[in-house]
């Protein structure tokens, strides 16, 4: 018997190189003193939380994992404290522009996932989004009787931008009157080494002298002692350049015509239990916001308000807010 000549098998093709798992667009989990936070992570490896206490986003990191946004080491993240840092949502009420408690009360109130949210026109094709709802409770209307839902869309961009979108409904029988901001805390290297620009010239409230109006002197605003002011009719672009870290932050608004400048410097600092002593040097909230024009919502109307963050390394040209060049560099 003639043994037959059996090809030798194919060869077995190469397995495709294990590929990395694809981080998961949005993570439900526990924060802390496991209070529910959302992670979004963007697939160039940007991300962001959002803690469901207080709709607050409670952090927002590059693609280099360098945290953009300042929280305090001494926020207590425990009702009724609102978490001292991030990006604390300012509504009903303005600080202390009313008789409510100061900053109103959605900061301190749980907010809940809004699984069926209104369509929103966005050119955003992000998939790191998340839909939050906060609606009053008895008790709210107690203290606030106006019957309303408070919409919030976070999303982060393809490039790392986080958008922040509320929508604010008036679902009474009767209008009401409100004021808001995003009092947004970032991260700075040294304040002293900080500049915003865009804010220039303006006319400002100063809140450390009785609200009175003043007009902004001079180039670019600089820090050398506690500021606490409200610059009334504002560009929709805001640049913070940051020299040391070789940053700059670009906020872009709409519908919110004020911008809130806040730093507490040393002696607001150590009067506050959930801010550290030193921990003015690192932060700065500028805070698109609605304060002087005050937002009527007839029975129906609603109201929309927007910021967006970028972040983007300091090849920046003093007095060029066009994004363009920000991002070309000049
Ligand atoms: O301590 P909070 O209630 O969070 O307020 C912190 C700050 O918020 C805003 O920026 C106000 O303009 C400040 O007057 C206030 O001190």
């Amino acid at each position: 018997m003639s043994a037959d000549k059996v090809a030798p098998p194919p060869p077995s093709p190469t397995p495709p190189p294990p590929s990395r798992p694809r981080p998961r667009p949005v993570e439900f989990c526990k924060g802390v003193n496991g209070l529910d936070k959302v992670v979004l992570r963007e697939s160039r490896g940007s991300s962001a939380e959002v803690y469901l206490y207080g709709g607050q986003v409670t952090s927002w990191k590059n693609d280099h994992g360098e945290e953009l946004l300042f929280v305090s080491s001494k926020s207590i993240f425990k009702p009724p404290k609102a978490i001292r840092g991030g990006i604390p949502i300012c509504f009903p009420q303005f600080s202390n522009h009313g008789s409510l408690e100061q900053h109103g009360f959605a900061r301190n109130r749980v907010w809940s996932i809004d699984n069926d949210p209104a369509p929103l026109p966005t050119n955003s094709t992000s998939k790191a989004c998340v839909d939050l709802i906060f609606k009053p409770s008895d008790d709210d209307l107690k203290i606030w009787p106006h019957s309303f839902e408070f919409r919030l869309r976070v999303a982060l961009g393809p490039g790392g931008d986080l958008m922040l979108t509320s929508r604010i409904r008036n679902t009474d029988a009767k209008p009401f009157t409100f004021t808001f901001a995003y009092h947004t805390y970032f991260s700075v290297s040294d304040i002293s080494e900080v500049r915003v620009e865009g804010l220039e010239t303006l006319d400002y409230l100063d809140n450390l002298q009785n609200k009175e109006r003043f007009t902004e002197q001079g180039d670019a605003i600089t820090f050398e002692s506690e500021v606490d002011k409200v610059y009334l009719s504002t560009p929709t672009k805001i640049a913070i350049l940051d020299h040391e870290k070789k940053r700059t932050f670009v906020i872009r608004k709409d519908g919110l015509p004020d911008a809130v400048v806040w730093n507490p410097w040393d002696k607001k600092a150590k009067a506050m239990a959930d801010f550290g002593d030193d921990e003015y040097k690192h932060m700065l909230c500028v805070e698109p916001a609605s304060i002087e024009k005050t937002i009527t919502l007839k029975p129906g109307e609603e109201w929309r308000g927007r910021q967006e963050l970028s972040a983007v390394p300091s090849s920046y040209c003093s007095g060029q807010l066009d994004p363009r060049k920000v991002l070309q560099g000049c």
